[in-house]
């Protein structure tokens, strides 16, 4: 892992953030003062039920939810709520992944169309954009001649590859990857996590990467925050969060998830119940 900038500055700061969604007349606080940090070539998994706010945070980092109090600070640079073409210039150091693979690449385009369109629109000349594709396409282990292909004609493990591929081609330093292995079977996940461990080796990329599987984020994270309830309830080492966790919910999380082994999986079954608080009380 790289270390942060000289001064200890964390490529990215999320300070105390609060963000409110409207739902008709009232108001519904979707994160509740959440702070973190990543370092450069860092990977930080935000895992946490459904609803407990992981995209939320992430939506705030890359501006597409308005953050009502607290600050996001990306390179020592108050980043909260910025817009326009401020925004747009950023699109060079920070980049999403999504989980869906089919909605997010347009059928009609070639894959070199779709990894070519945003550099030429940052102004790179078209020969050095072939090239650039041609590498990143090689960087995803992709084949050279998918540039004259269509995203229909790729399995869904190669249209997630085409996806990173895109986030990659301006050599960001921060990749947002929301739930991006969630919609793949277990095999072609253990593929594509494989591969952002590579690109983070031969990049030195950082992610923030979101899960519900604490299985995935310990795969492939230095860190971990576990989220609940739009609150960040517990953040630390991989090994610790993920293997022995100091928060009940975190407990409770570890204890859901499933393990290859048929008999550690019942144990952890009886657990579980043992845990599990009395119905309708909060877990924590
Ligand atoms: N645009 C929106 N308007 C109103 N409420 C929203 C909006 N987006 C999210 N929410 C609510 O905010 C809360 C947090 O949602 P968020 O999508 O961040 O959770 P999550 O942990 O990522 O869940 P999931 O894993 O299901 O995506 C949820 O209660 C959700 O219903």
């Amino acid at each position: 892992m790289k270390a942060d900038a000289k001064d200890g500055t964390p490529l990215l700061r999320v300070a105390d953030v609060v963000v409110d969604y409207r739902r008709g007349r009232t108001t519904f606080r979707a994160l509740k003062g959440v702070s973190m940090t990543i370092g450069a070539g860092e990977c930080v998994g935000l895992v946490g039920e459904s609803g407990s706010g992981k995209s939320t945070l992430g939506k705030a980092v890359l501006g597409l939810a308005q953050v009502t109090s607290g600050s996001i600070h990306f390179d020592g640079r108050d980043i909260t709520n910025l817009k326009g073409a401020a925004r747009r210039r950023l699109a060079a150091d920070l980049q999403v992944v999504f989980q869906d693979p089919y909605g997010s690449l347009d059928p009609a385009m070639t894959v070199g169309q779709i990894l070519a369109e945003p550099l030429t629109a940052a102004g790179t000349g078209r020969a050095e954009a072939r090239a650039t594709v041609a590498e990143m396409l090689d960087h995803v282990r992709l084949p050279a001649d998918a540039v004259n292909r269509c995203p229909g004609e790729f399995s869904g493990g190669q249209r997630q590859r085409i996806a990173i591929a895109r986030a990659l081609v301006r050599r960001p330093r921060l990749i947002i990857c929301d739930e991006p292995v969630s919609a793949l079977d277990l095999t072609t996940q253990a593929a594509v996590i494989d591969l952002f461990i590579d690109i983070q080796r031969e990049t030195g990329v950082s992610y923030l990467f979101v899960s519900h599987d604490l299985n995935v984020v310990r795969r492939i994270c230095h860190r971990v925050s576990v989220m609940y309830r739009g609150e960040c309830v517990e953040t630390g080492p991989n090994e610790k969060v993920t293997r022995d966790p100091d928060h009940p919910y975190t407990r409770q999380l570890l204890l859901a998830s499933p393990v290859a082994d048929p008999a550690r999986q019942a144990e952890r079954r009886r657990h579980r119940l043992e845990l599990r608080a009395p119905a309708g009380t909060p877990v924590s």
